[in-house]
């Protein structure tokens, strides 16, 4: 006979990822009963720390570091082993600081909505039904496999996580889509020893970028040792025995290329297949998204959804102002917004990486700015000998200012450190420190952030 075991709790946080369990931690520390469901054991933390984050980082990490001499296969296992270790430990403790806590509870299985204020977890004797008055959908997002004709039946396709989980570097792998994640994986592939092609359907790299900068990538990524065909346009996946053969459409040409591995990475869709939302009444958006309104409540205003579930930003830290946003709807004043959100930078985790806020020269153009344009190459800066002392002396420095206010409009850090510069820019956008206060600070030396003394002064238009 089916026995099913109900639970009650203050907060349910459906989703173990950045946004839900951040909130879930302030929740219980204020007193709040909360129970969180995760769908798998394996995903304590969510995305980020599991498959997202932080193993592609140690994976650029490590494989900056392989030389010549080390052989590929093996240096790649030692790689993904190192990875293994730091992501269980990272797992571990997400569960353990959770979970034992005396008001929390974690919960593992898939979630499922019976009615705005109840899910189901689990099967038969096994099935846990949790309500709550209060909810936070907080599911995350899964990749998109587009639809070209054999792709998502082939033995050769991976997804980014299936990637990263195995002990075996591809010989050759092809990515199709040239955005965050496929340039990310791109760079560290063709670093381990893979062949790497990457087949972006827009006309060139990093679209959202100045053609300048994205430029300036494209060839240290080329220079690598990456092919990377832009304007392609995917038409079919054959199986080839050990490789699968990718045709492709360029410039009115068909095209093949083999490989080993066809790693998917045209976007990440919200996570929502599996959570019953219609029972919950709850709406999304034509695009999947859950709708959320600026302070992230749904349409149900006791359901909130936080994280890349609600189709914002795809990024751990705009998922934590989430939960920021809900916590001060729950536990605090109510009113911080999605709107407050000023400057938000981003990294693209190449070698060297490429950090960028706010806007960029042609974004400036377009609105009619009056700006003053300051740039320069990073081998020719004189004031860094970081970038010498480390031997990365590629990429660019950019900085949009407002030609009659001095204040920083925008910045595109192709550099050594520029994921930690890019903050220091980020801050000077948000407070209002001007492109001189910033030129003329003290830094410390030799750093990265002391180019700032030479590179706005370098006025190039
Ligand atoms: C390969 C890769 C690299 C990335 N690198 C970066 C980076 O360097 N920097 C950065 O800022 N962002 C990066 N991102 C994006 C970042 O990981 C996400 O934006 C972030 O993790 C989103 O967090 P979240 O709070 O929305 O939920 P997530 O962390 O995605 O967590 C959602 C959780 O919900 C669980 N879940 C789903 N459905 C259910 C259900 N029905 N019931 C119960 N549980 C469920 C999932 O198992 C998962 O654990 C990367 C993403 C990927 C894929
Ligand atoms: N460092 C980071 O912060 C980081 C790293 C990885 C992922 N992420 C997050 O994860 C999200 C998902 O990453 P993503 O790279 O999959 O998506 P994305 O949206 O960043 O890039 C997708 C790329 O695929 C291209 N594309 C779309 N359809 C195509 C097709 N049919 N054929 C060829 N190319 C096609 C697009 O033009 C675009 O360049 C990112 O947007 C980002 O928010 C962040």
């Amino acid at each position: 006979m089916e026995t099913a075991t109900n639970l009650t709790a203050d907060v349910l946080v459906i989703g173990f990822g950045k946004g839900g369990k951040t909130a879930a931690h302030a929740l219980t520390d204020a007193g709040k009963r909360v129970i969180l469901v995760e769908q798998s054991e394996n995903m304590y933390g969510g995305t980020c720390p599991n498959v997202g984050c932080v193993p592609t980082k140690m994976l650029v990490h490590y494989s900056n570091a392989k030389r010549l001499e080390d052989d590929a296969q093996e240096f790649f296992a030692n790689s993904v082993a190192g990875v293994r270790r730091l992501t269980s430990a990272f797992r571990a403790g997400n569960f353990a600081s959770l979970d034992g806590k005396d008001t929390a509870t974690v919960i593992t299985g898939t979630a499922r909505f019976v009615d705005a204020n109840t899910v189901t977890v689990g099967e038969g004797d096994d099935r846990i039904t949790v309500t709550a008055p209060t909810i936070l959908i907080n599911t995350g997002s899964e990749p998109i496999v587009p639809n070209i004709p054999g792709l998502a039946e082939s033995s050769h396709l991976v997804s980014s996580t299936d990637l990263i989980q195995k002990d075996h570097l591809p010989r050759d792998l092809v990515i199709v889509g040239g955005g965050y994640l496929g340039l990310e994986f791109a760079a560290i592939y063709q670093h381990f020893g893979t062949q790497v092609t990457v087949l972006e359907a827009a006309d060139r790299l990093l679209g959202r970028e100045d053609a300048d900068i994205a430029a300036v990538a494209s060839g240290i990524l080329v220079g690598d040792g990456i092919r990377i065909i832009t304007g392609a346009s995917v038409v079919g996946v054959r199986e080839n025995g050990r490789t699968a053969a990718i045709d492709y459409e360029k410039d009115g040409r068909m095209h093949t290329v083999e490989a080993e591995s066809v790693l998917s990475a045209i976007g990440r869709r919200p996570a929502t297949a599996e959570l019953n939302l219609g029972a919950a009444g709850v709406t999304t958006s034509p695009r999947g998204a859950i709708q959320v309104d600026e302070h992230l409540r749904t349409n149900q205003p006791h359901i909130f959804a936080l994280g890349d579930v609600n189709g914002g930003p795809q990024f751990t830290y705009v998922a934590l102002d989430d939960a920021r946003i809900v916590l001060d709807q729950l536990l605090g004043d109510g009113i911080r917004t999605t709107a407050d959100r000023v400057a938000v930078p981003h990294t693209l985790f190449i070698t060297p990486p490429l950090a960028t806020v706010g806007l960029t020269e042609a974004d400036a153009r377009a609105q009619g700015l009056h700006i003053t344009v300051a740039r320069e190459n990073v081998a020719d800066i004189i004031a860094m000998p970081r970038a010498y002392t480390v031997e990365e002396t590629r990429g660019v420095m950019k900085f949009i200012i407002d030609a009659d206010t001095d204040l920083i409009l925008g910045a595109a850090l192709l550099s050594i450190d520029s994921q930690e510069l890019i903050n220091t820019v980020a801050l000077a956008i948000r407070y209002g420190v001007t492109a001189t206060q910033l030129r003329t600070s003290i830094y410390t030396h030799p750093s990265s952030t002391e180019a700032f003394n030479e590179v706005l002064g370098k006025v190039i238009g």
